[in-house]
Order: C-alpha cells, then structure tokens, then sequence
C-alpha cells in the first residue's frame, strides 16, 4: 500500500490578480509504515501539500494514488482515502467539542457507520495508544492540559483506524516535557501498530531524534527526500532556504574543523556522546 503524488501542482486564487504557486511538480511515494518528517521555511508549501494527501485540497495538476486507485478519477470514493489517512491539524484541541473527552472521540468512528459497541472499543484503544489515563476519560475537555488535549484530539482521528497519521506540527505550544511525551507516544504508536507518520515540524531536533525519513520543502518545490544524516549533511543548503541542522551537527562540525576526528555524521545528542566517548576512549588507550 503506498500513497503516490506524481507531479502535483497547485495554485491557489488561480486566474485572480493574487495567484499563489504553493506546490510546483511535488512527486513522492509514501509507504505504509514510513516515519517522515515535513519540513520547510514557513510558506514553504508543507500544509498545502499535506492537505492533498488526504483529498481536501485538489492539485491543479499532477495525480495521486492511494492503494493503486486514481483518487481524481471520476468514480473514486474520497471517503476511502479519508478513512485511511487521518490528518491532525495544528492546535487540534480547538476542534474538542464534546462534554466529555471519551465522547469526543467516539464521534469519528460513529460518522463511519460502526455498531455502538464497537465504537467503544475504538475509543479506548485510541485513548490507550495516545497514553491518556484512564481518569481522565469522562473528563470536560477544559479539565485538561495542553499536552494531554492535544492527545485526546490525536486519539479521535486514531479512532478511525487509519494506515497514515499525518500532523501539522503537533508539538507547537507546548512546553518541553509536553512536546516529548507527545513525540515519543506518537513514536510508539507507530512501532507498535505500523501506522505511517507524517511529521511536519519546525524542531530540527524533534526530526533527528524521531523520524526515518525527511521530506524538505522550499518555496512550493520538494528539495530533499532522504535520511535525516543524508539531509543534514546538506545544513549549508538548508541554511540558505532559511532551515538549519540540529545543534549537534554545528558542535560536531566545529569540533571535526578545530582538528578532532570526531563523526559530522551525528544528528542527535546520544550519536554525538557516543562519537566523542570513542575518540576519548581511544586517546586514552594510546
Ligand atoms: N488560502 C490561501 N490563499 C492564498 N494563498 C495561500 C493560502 N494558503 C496558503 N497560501 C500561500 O501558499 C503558500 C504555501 O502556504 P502553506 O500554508 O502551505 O505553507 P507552510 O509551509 O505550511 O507554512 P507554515 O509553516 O507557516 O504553516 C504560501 O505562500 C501561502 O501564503
């Protein structure tokens, strides 16, 4: 199962004084099961281009597939691909519109047509890969923090048993200790049930330590598509688009330009330690 983009443009307020190129010539293919990281200098097009993964918003050229289907093809069911790749939009919480967290989760599954019975079921296994305890289930939303509305928002989309989890930015506003139990439920998530991620962020750091796979948008234009040592290998060019490198790699460099053999190739905190260990172990050793 795979979801390809061939060639896709689009243009918004198209034939008006204020046409905007957002997408120019976007190809990719997502498979089931890949961890990505979207990133891009703001304006850079990666919302535009989430929102066609999932059928919102339709190229102006180009084609994509899901599943081997033409999803522009006249008798194609958006709702197929809707109900496979789940889009969590930034700030989520705001669409929390429930009485209570449990019910609100319920709603996506309900609107697919299932038994009530097995409504429930969804819901709690949703709320269970999010990490939500279990007391805070038949809570108001407003009882709660940031971090664990924003997972209660993930878990509605969850709910729907998607193949593909596709954020915008999911960790924007929340303090440290917010952001990280974020990442790494969504990290287990997809360990733990193959689901596809697709992260768009702004955290270099956060990509480093979490994602296979980065897609680096510019200007509408997809301009890398690789492993996030391979992109950040590349942090002169990414400087230029108004993107950077993880800290590390900056640390790694200059210490590599200042005379010591230690790895560029280090992306996060732990690769770094475990490289500059090495290099004073073997010092020591001489
Ligand atoms: N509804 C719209 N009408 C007109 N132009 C738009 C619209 N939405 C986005 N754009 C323009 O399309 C381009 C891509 O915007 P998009 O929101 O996809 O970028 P982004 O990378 O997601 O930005 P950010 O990181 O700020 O969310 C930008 O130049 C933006 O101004």
């Amino acid at each position: 199962m795979a979801l390809i983009l061939d060639k896709v443009n689009y243009t918004y307020e198209a034939g008006s004084g204020f046409e905007k190129h957002a997408l120019k010539d976007v190809s990719c293919a997502i498979d089931k099961g890949e961890f990505i990281g979207l990133i891009g200098h703001t304006g850079s097009g990666k919302s535009t281009l989430i929102q066609h993964m999932n059928g919102i918003i339709k190229a102006t050229s180009g084609n994509i597939f899901f599943d081997g289907e033409d999803i522009y093809d006249k008798d194609y069911d958006m709702r197929k691909l809707r109900n496979k790749v789940g889009l969590v939009f930034q700030y989520p919480e705001h669409q929390l519109f429930e009485t209570d967290i449990f019910k609100d989760v319920c709603f996506g599954p309900r609107n697919q047509g299932l038994s009530e019975k097995d409504v429930q079921l969804r819901a709690f296994e949703a709320l269970r890969l999010v990490g939500l305890e279990e007391n805070l289930y038949y809570q108001s939303p407003f009882d709660l923090s940031g971090g664990q509305k924003r997972r209660a928002a993930i878990a509605g989309v969850l709910a729907m048993r998607p193949d593909y989890l596709i954020l915008d930015e999911p960790t924007a506003g929340l303090d440290p200790k917010g952001r990280d139990e974020i990442l790494g439920h969504i990290r287990k998530l997809h360990d733990e049930t193959g689901i596809a991620v697709i992260l768009v962020s702004h955290s270099m750091e956060d990509v480093a330590r979490y994602v296979d796979r980065i897609m680096v948008m510019n200007q509408g234009q997809l301009i890398y598509d690789d492993k996030p040592r391979n992109v950040f290998a590349h942090y002169k060019e990414l400087e230029r688009v108004g993107l950077a490198a993880p800290d590390v790699t900056y640390i790694m460099n200059e210490l590599r330009g200042a005379g010591l053999d230690v790895d560029t190739d280090a992306i996060t905190i732990e690769e770094a330690k475990e490289s500059i260990l090495r290099l004073y172990k073997g010092i020591k050793t001489c």
